[in-house]
């Protein structure tokens, strides 16, 4: 019995974050269907720690990790890395973090990442958050986000549109049949995208607190 992380990979929901129990959010959509600006404007309007697994990816190759060359090799080629390696990343960061709940940004991207997480964790998302967005749109931004980024070429950016279509859709599904997606087009400008999201974060008893506020007002 451990609580470690490593420890959590072979004893199934002994996770430390089936501890913990944070509260999850699952960010998805296509490469460049805005999940990552989305999430800045969520963590300030709605006190959510932003975790991108694309992001927790990249600093375990900076950080000269024993996995770097093999990360490095897999986000160039646009392909899922294996799912232990992105799980791991992800309860360190969770259990590093005093906040107890979390946007996981572009996290399960496939079924394999979906299970094991589930099973490692015992997580459930509350509900994932999918941005929806044409390629024709993703690859203009993509190609314009000047971020330095090895796949933001048009080689690798239409192999990540494959993946997306072959293996994430399936997640997004998945979580559809459960009555979990809160679906955004994410095609229009920035503002207006999170406007939308703002009405799937607003709770319930504050939406009709401020209609009350509108009737009252109004004089009626
Ligand atoms: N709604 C939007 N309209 C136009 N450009 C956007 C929009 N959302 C994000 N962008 C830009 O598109 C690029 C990709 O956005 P990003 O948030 O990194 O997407 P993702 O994390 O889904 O790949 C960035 O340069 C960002 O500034
Ligand atoms: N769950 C994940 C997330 C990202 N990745 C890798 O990291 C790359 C970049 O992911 P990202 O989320 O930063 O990309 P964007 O969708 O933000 O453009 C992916 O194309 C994969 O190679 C992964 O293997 N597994
Ligand atoms: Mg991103």
């Amino acid at each position: 019995m451990g609580t470690s992380v490593d420890a959590a990979h072979t004893e199934g929901t002994e996770s430390a974050l089936s501890v913990k129990k944070p509260k999850v959010v699952f960010v998805l959509g296509g490469p460049g269907s805005g999940k990552g600006t989305q999430c800045a404007n969520i963590v300030e309007h709605f006190g959510y720690t932003h975790l991108s697994a694309g992001d927790l990816l990249r600093a375990e190759i900076s950080s000269g990790s024993e996995n770097g060359t093999m990360i490095q090799n897999m986000i160039s080629e646009g392909v899922i890395v294996p799912p232990e390696v992105t799980i791991k990343l992800l309860e360190k960061a969770i259990m590093e973090s005093e906040n107890d709940k979390f946007l996981i940004d572009g996290f399960p991207r496939n079924e394999e990442n979906r299970a094991m997480f589930e099973s490692v964790t015992g997580i459930v998302p509350e509900f994932v958050l999918f941005f929806d967005c044409s390629e024709e749109e993703m690859e203009r931004r993509l190609l314009s986000r000047n971020q330095g980024r090895v796949d933001d070429n048009i080689d690798t950016i239409r192999k990540r549109f494959k993946v997306f279509v072959e293996s994430s859709l399936f997640v997004i599904n998945y979580y559809n049949s459960k009555g979990r997606v809160r679906k955004i087009d994410a095609a229009k400008p920035v503002a207006e995208v999170f406007e939308a999201v703002k009405a799937v974060f607003t709770p319930v008893d504050d939406k009709l607190r401020c209609c009350l506020g509108d009737i009252q007002s109004s004089g009626g």
